[in-house]
């Protein structure tokens, strides 16, 4: 017997589920919740024609994108392309990464690069979102110097540090402007690695492009699946696209974390001091800064990260999956075309899976802990999906656990992170690009090595 689709609120022709004639699109997620209630953790809903499916079991969730994650590898078309890179999740969700079932040769190399602990630090990820975010300022300012540091000590990497400089640079000019910056900044690259590849093969005709043949005709060595099953390269302008990618992505959803997590250590004076004496017993007082070899040795920071990410997800669903073909999830039919979703926040905060799921506590990933050995790729099960995982997982995991390590760390031993009365943190959420704070931390800062206090409120 073919099975059935899963359940869901019955549906009228053009306007899809009866439940848009009272709820918004903005407000899905409590509607969601309602839905699980009420018909289990995997519920149909349709928006016009097209039939969206929400899954909220972690168990669902690892038998669709990890024990056969090759039917969910794509994405969905978006409607237009300015919604393509407004979908919910990273920022990264751009053209070059809608309807792939694998990456391609040129953005696997560039993630695997970004995923070694140490060529990781030169990549900008929170400052973009922090540059327009009063209350994080003081975070821009940290990684900015973090940045010059990085491109100090890592000369292999300066180049493309330099492009993202340009990439901040250039936030209030036109994205024309921006995209012909990087396209010159990167055509080059594109160049020399076709120069190698060439010479590689022992071939000729390996001379640079001039300047004014950096068009977008030239395909390269790259390749894509196209639609009927053979290979096609790139062309330059995926290339740039792809490297653009590389460079801006999960700035919103780094610097959304970071937030959060800096708010429950103002929030929680224990805590943070716990992680200040942590800190500097690892660190000496003649260190300029806490290095990134320094916080892969602290146990309770890594806690303090992973609670925050479990608590407050900066993205509470994954990027939109598409069926490949008809599959099933939960013994239920989900057709090919079928645009599948994975609740990110039901799976963290769920009372059957973590104990005060609702309160801050990352002694929870410490040994005897609830947490104690959780995988966030969830390769085995999953118990937090932060990240997605399966084959869209977030290529940026490893820069992103680096940076909020790195930061939380140096930001706890420069200053101590009170609470201001009458600007108390306020853990109400909203929907952006990202679940922000609706009102934004506003902490005081005191330094710790001075007896000064800094009446700056960022
Ligand atoms: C705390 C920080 C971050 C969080 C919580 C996060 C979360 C996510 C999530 C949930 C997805 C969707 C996974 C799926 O659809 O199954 C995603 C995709 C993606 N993320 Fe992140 N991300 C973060 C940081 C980053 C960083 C730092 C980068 C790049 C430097 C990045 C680049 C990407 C890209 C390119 C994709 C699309 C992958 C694809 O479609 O194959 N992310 N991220």
């Amino acid at each position: 017997q073919r099975p059935h689709l899963p359940p869901g609120p019955p549906s009228l022709p053009l306007l899809g589920s009866v439940v848009w004639l009272t709820n918004s699109v903005a407000e899905i997620e409590p509607l969601l919740q309602r839905l699980f209630q009420r018909h289990g953790p995997i519920v149909a809903l349709r928006m016009g024609a097209r039939l969206s499916v929400f899954v909220a079991d972690r168990h669902l969730a690892h038998t669709a994108l990890v024990e056969r994650g090759a039917a969910l590898a794509d994405r969905p078309q978006l409607v237009s392309s300015s919604s393509r890179r407004r979908a919910p999740g990273c920022a990264a969700c751009s053209p070059t990464s809608s309807g792939r079932r694998r990456r391609p040769t040129c953005r696997r190399m560039w993630w695997r690069r970004s995923n070694t602990p140490c060529s990781a630090s030169w990549c900008s990820c929170a400052s973009a979102s922090a540059l327009d975010e009063p209350a994080v300022s003081a975070i821009a300012v940290a990684e900015r110097e973090a940045l010059v540091y990085r491109s100090r000590n890592m000369p292999v990497f300066a180049f493309l540090t330099a492009v993202t400089k340009h990439l901040l640079r250039a936030r209030l000019d036109t994205v024309r402007v921006l995209r012909r910056r990087v396209t010159e900044l990167i055509l080059p690259l594109i160049d020399a690695r076709r120069r190698y590849k060439i010479n590689r093969r022992g071939g000729a005709g390996s001379e640079p492009r001039k300047q004014e043949e950096t068009t977008f005709e030239h395909s390269y060595v790259d390749t894509l699946p196209s639609g009927d099953g053979s290979e096609r390269p790139l062309t330059d302008d995926e290339i740039v696209l792809l490297c653009a990618e590389f460079l801006d992505g999960g700035t919103d959803t780094t610097s959304t974390a970071l937030q959060w997590i800096m708010a429950e250590l103002v929030k929680n004076p224990t805590m943070q001091e716990k992680l200040y004496t942590e800190i500097t017993a690892i660190t000496t007082d003649d260190k300029e800064e806490v290095y990134e070899e320094d916080v892969h040795k602290m146990p309770y920071l890594k806690a303090v990260i992973l609670e925050g990410l479990r608590k407050h997800p900066p993205a509470h669903f994954v990027l939109p999956h598409k069926a490949a073909e008809d599959m099933e999830i939960g013994g239920y039919l989900i057709p090919k075309g079928t645009t599948v979703n994975f609740m990110v926040a039901e799976m963290s905060l769920d009372e059957r899976e973590w104990e005060n799921p609702t309160e801050f506590s990352p002694e929870r990933f410490l040994p005897g802990g609830d947490g104690e050995g959780v995988d966030v790729t969830g390769t085995k099960e999953i118990r937090m999906m932060p990240f997605g995982v399966g084959r869209r997982i977030c290529p940026g995991l490893g820069v992103a656990m680096l940076h909020l390590e790195y930061f939380v760390a140096n930001m706890v031993r420069d200053f101590e992170w009170m609470e201001v009365p009458g600007h108390e943190v306020d853990f109400t959420e909203k929907n952006e690009f990202t679940v922000v704070m609706k009102k934004p931390l506003l902490p005081r800062l005191v330094p710790r090595m001075t007896t000064q206090i800094s009446t700056n409120t960022h």
